[in-house]
């Protein structure tokens, strides 16, 4: 019988592999980290990489580094003068982004900001072609408002984890003290509300929101 998980393991066997640096990188975030679940993976990664190629952007913004593996999937896509800022709150990972940035040869164009993204965003003068939101979800709505003045019209933004487990979807059962799912809701009404966007909800992983900015 068919089931959506086959459909996973068909569609990974049916897309390009990870370089063996970012096959490393992965599979030393699983055994050296906690929650390694939060990166982005074969199959995301491809995508994010897929998604850069096809815009060319000069000027990407990462929120959430955490290894590093979707700043350098992003990379990938951009073109040869373009600089990716991405921003990671906890230090404890900056020894490993840098390393592995530094492996990519990727120094020039990758710009690791060590603080919380709220704080950093605005110091940073950009006009940005593609942002990629993926740090604490309860706050990406503050996230949103904060980068969408600085995104060219035409620019484009994903946003990771709109799924959330599945429980998104209001027919999912939640408490009421569930403040990270209650946002990730109102958030996901909101942007398809927002008269300021368009927008498409890929249900791949965890979810991941394409919006382009009018
Ligand atoms: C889901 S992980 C990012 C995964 C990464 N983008 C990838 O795909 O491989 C979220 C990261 O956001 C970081 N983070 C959480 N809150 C943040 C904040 N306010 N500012 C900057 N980074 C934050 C966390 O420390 C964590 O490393």
């Amino acid at each position: 019988m068919y089931s959506p998980d086959d459909a996973q393991r068909y569609a990974d066997h049916h897309t390009t592999p990870e370089s063996p640096l970012l096959a490393r990188l992965n599979r030393e975030t699983h055994v050296q980290l906690l929650h390694a679940r939060m990166l982005s993976g074969h199959a995301q990664g491809r995508l994010l990489s897929m998604v850069s190629h096809m815009i060319r952007p000069r000027r990407i913004l990462e929120l959430g580094t955490f290894t590093g593996y979707s700043a350098l999937c992003l990379a990938e896509g951009m073109t040869a003068d373009g600089v990716l800022h991405t921003v990671e709150q906890n230090p404890e990972l900056e020894t490993r982004i840098r390393r592995y940035v530094q492996e990519a040869g990727e120094e020039a164009r990758i710009q690791l900001h060590i603080g919380n993204a709220r704080d950093i965003v605005p110091t940073l003068a950009e006009t940005w072609d593609m942002v990629f939101i993926d740090a604490d979800k309860i706050n990406n709505d503050t996230y949103y408002e904060l980068v969408l003045p600085q995104v060219r019209p035409g620019g484009f933004l994903l946003i990771d984890n709109v799924l959330w487990g599945g429980k998104a979807l209001d027919s999912y059962p939640i408490k009421p003290s569930d403040k990270d799912t209650l946002a990730v809701r109102a958030f996901n009404d909101k942007v398809q509300a927002d008269k300021r966007v368009e927008n498409v909800f890929l249900p791949l992983r965890d979810g991941l929101f394409l919006v382009r900015k009018i």
